[in-house]
This record gives C-alpha cells, sequence and structure tokens, in this order.
C-alpha cells in the first residue's frame, strides 16, 4: 500500500515536472511569437529592398539568438544588384544575388520545402561563408509556385533545428517574406518608372533637373567641380529616315549604354529628350571631363549598331560641355534651379558650337574652345 503511495507521489512528481515544463515551453512559446510578430510588422512595413534585406540579415540574429542568418535571392536580371547599387548599399556579406536558378534547385529539389537537421558541408557549401553552424534551417522562398530565393538560419547548438521539428513558424516566416520581397521590389520599381526614360533605361530629365540641383548644392558646399555635358546624336533624323523608327530606337538605347559604361558611380546620365542627352560629373575638373567626353564620343564613333539585311549603320555623336564655375562663379546667391539652368544651357551652346564646327566633336568649357 504505502509503496503504491509512494508511487503515486513519485508519477505525479514527475507530471508537475512535465507539466512545468510544457508551461515553460508555452511561455517561451509565446514570447518568441510576439517577437516574431513584431519583427513580422516591421518586415511589412520595409519601405525598401535594403531596409527588408537588413531587417533579415541583422536584426533576427539577436532578436532569436540566431548564430548566423544569410538569404539566397535569384537576380536574373540583375534588377537587385542594380538596386541595392544605386540605393549606396555596399555589399552585405550574408547576402548572394544569384543570376541563375540552378543553385537553388539543386538545394531543394523539385517540391521546396523548408529543411531542418545537421549542417552537412558537401551539402550546404558555403551557404553560411565562414561560419560553421551544427544545425541549419533552410527556408525556400517561394512566389506562386516559384523559387525565388532561400533563406538560412545556422546555429551552434547541434539540438536547434531538428529534423523532427515543427516548421510552422518558419514556413509561415517564409511566406511573408517572400511576399514583402515582391511587394517591396514592386514599390522600387514604380519609384523607378517615375524617373527612368522608359526607351533607353537612362534616367529621364526630371530626374536629372532634381539631381542636378543637389550636385550643385554638394559642389558649393564641399568647393569641388561639377561638368555638365550634352550629347546629341549626329544626323538622328537621317537614321530615322531611312532605317526606320525602330532602329532610330535601338540607336538610342546603345548611345544611353554606351555613356553609361563610361561614367563612374556617382555620375548621372539621363536622356534629355529625342536625341539628347545629358551628363553630370562630380569631381571632374575641365580637364579631366574633357577626356571623358572624347572618350564617350570616340566609343560611340566606332559602334555598329546592326541595320537591315546584314548592313551596319555607324552613329557619331556630338557633345558640349559646361563647368559649374562658368555659370556660377559671380553669383553664389544664384537659386540652385536657375544655375542648374545655366549650367545645362552653357553645355548646350557649347553642343551648339560642336554641331557648327562639323559635328563628331568635343567642344568646351567656354567660347570656342573646340578641342577634337
Ligand atoms: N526613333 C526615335 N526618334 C526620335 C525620338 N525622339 C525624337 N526623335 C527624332 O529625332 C530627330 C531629331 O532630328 P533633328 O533635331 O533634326 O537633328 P539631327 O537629324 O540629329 O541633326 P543634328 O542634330 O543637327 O546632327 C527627329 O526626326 C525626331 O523625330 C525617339 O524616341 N525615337
Amino acid at each position: 500500500m504505502r509503496t503504491e503511495l509512494e508511487g503515486l507521489a513519485a508519477e505525479n512528481l514527475a507530471l508537475r515536472g512535465q507539466l512545468d515544463a510544457l508551461l515553460r515551453e508555452a511561455r517561451a512559446n509565446e514570447d518568441k511569437l510576439r517577437r516574431f510578430e513584431g519583427l513580422e510588422h516591421r518586415l511589412i512595413g520595409a519601405g525598401s529592398v535594403v531596409e527588408l534585406v537588413k531587417l533579415l540579415l541583422c536584426d533576427y540574429k539577436p532578436a532569436f539568438g540566431i548564430d548566423s542568418v544569410t538569404l539566397s535571392l535569384l537576380d536574373r536580371e540583375l534588377e537587385l544588384s542594380r538596386l541595392l547599387k544605386t540605393q549606396g548599399e555596399p555589399e552585405l556579406e550574408a547576402l548572394r544575388l544569384l543570376p541563375l536558378g540552378d543553385e537553388l534547385e539543386a538545394l531543394y529539389g523539385m517540391t521546396p520545402r523548408p529543411w531542418l537537421g545537421p549542417f552537412d558541408a558537401r551539402r550546404h557549401g558555403d551557404l553560411f561563408g565562414a561560419v560553421r553552424p551544427r544545425s541549419v534551417a533552410l527556408l525556400p522562398l517561394l512566389r506562386r509556385g516559384e523559387l525565388i530565393g532561400s533563406l538560412h538560419f545556422g546555429s551552434l547548438d547541434a539540438q536547434r533545428y531538428d529534423a523532427q521539428a515543427g516548421t510552422q513558424f518558419l514556413e509561415r516566416l517564409a511566406a511573408i517574406v517572400a511576399v514583402c520581397l515582391e511587394s517591396v521590389l514592386n514599390q522600387e520599381r514604380l519609384k523607378l518608372a517615375g524617373l527612368t526614360d522608359m526607351l533607353t533605361g537612362v534616367h529621364n530629365r526630371r530626374y536629372f533637373e532634381h539631381r542636378c540641383q543637389i550636385e550643385i548644392a554638394q559642389a558649393r558646399r564641399h568647393h569641388h567641380a561639377l561638368a555638365c555635358l550634352f550629347l546629341d546624336v549626329d544626323f538622328f533624323k537621317r537614321i530615322n529616315d531611312s532605317h526606320g523608327h525602330a532602329r532610330g530606337d535601338l540607336v538610342l538605347r546603345t548611345v544611353g549604354l554606351l555613356i553609361q559604361a563610361q561614367l563612374r558611380a556617382g555620375d548621372t546620365v539621363a536622356r534629355w529628350g529625342g536625341e539628347e542627352f545629358v551628363v553630370l560629373l562630380p569631381r571632374a575638373a575641365a580637364a579631366a571631363a574633357r577626356d571623358i567626353a572624347e572618350r564617350i564620343r570616340q566609343r560611340i564613333a566606332v559602334q555598329q549598331v546592326p541595320a537591315a539585311a546584314g548592313q551596319v549603320l555607324n552613329i557619331t555623336a556630338s557633345i558640349g560641355l559646361a563647368m559649374l564655375e562658368e555659370v556660377d562663379g559671380s553669383a553664389a546667391d544664384a537659386t540652385l534651379p536657375a544655375v542648374a539652368e545655366r549650367l545645362v544651357a552653357a553645355a548646350d551652346a557649347a553642343l551648339y558650337r560642336a554641331k557648327q564646327g562639323g559635328r563628331n566633336l568635343v567642344v568646351g568649357p567656354g567660347i570656342g574652345a573646340l578641342i577634337s
């Protein structure tokens, strides 16, 4: 009888212990859910790709005591690479942009599902960079059944991510991340559409006018040079007339790309309208700006654009160059829009002289400075 009672008491104690453990786990889960919901709201509120990526890569680790968080995103069109670059984002070590989908497909196979278990160097390669976690959670990011990326959590605790553990939390997180990513990308696309020339993909005039004022303010504040180029494709009407408007459009796209290829990060190129492009070169003194303009002119002159029936089209451009110091010297009190207008007008006037001088020329800065 006594032993039976003792047995019951021991069982009771064990049950109470289990109950306590369950209660502790429930409280911990509740706490985790609260932290998770907090981060979830911030993910939903992210206003840019950079903000979203930083939230995932930087804020998740301390909030959930994860040792390593990395992210791979599919970037077939290099759209994300461009976005991160224009947002001045230095490379984030934990973010990998993949131009092809094969790496993701190899990781998840035909039916992507979250994967929890021990880290396997052969299979997981350098998903976690220099960190060697002991257990990992790999979460496929899916939109409409397509793999668009993969989020990886790594823990130094071998028990943390276990194949038997429930994946409800993680699946919900992956679904939210994928939706948020698509949503911020769409927001970025909309923002860019208002500032981009749809035909050539370079900035539009509206963006240029805004950017020009910012660059003038910066140049004044830091006493550095600012050069402006005004470029016009020579005899463009003839190209349209003899080869058709579609071929003319191709020429404009090509010229936009060729200009862009000669510029540094921080320079700005925009389509002013028709066959005219404008360029801003911050911190370029007159001699350096002339070299850049000359390089652009030469690059365009050697480019052959494919035309109908195996023919090729040769193009040239004329470029006018003006320096901020020419138009801003005696009028430090001039408003930014007025100075920006004068700067572009001075470059346009130099362009006019290049056309008068025979085209396929760079002219400026200053009156009569014919340099090639
Ligand atoms: N294909 C195409 N043509 C355009 C576009 N915008 C303007 N144009 C054409 O560009 C041509 C510009 O011609 P002009 O201003 O006479 O200049 P040009 O023939 O380049 O002569 P110069 O500048 O004096 O060397 C016009 O025929 C416009 O119709 C466009 O988006 N696409």
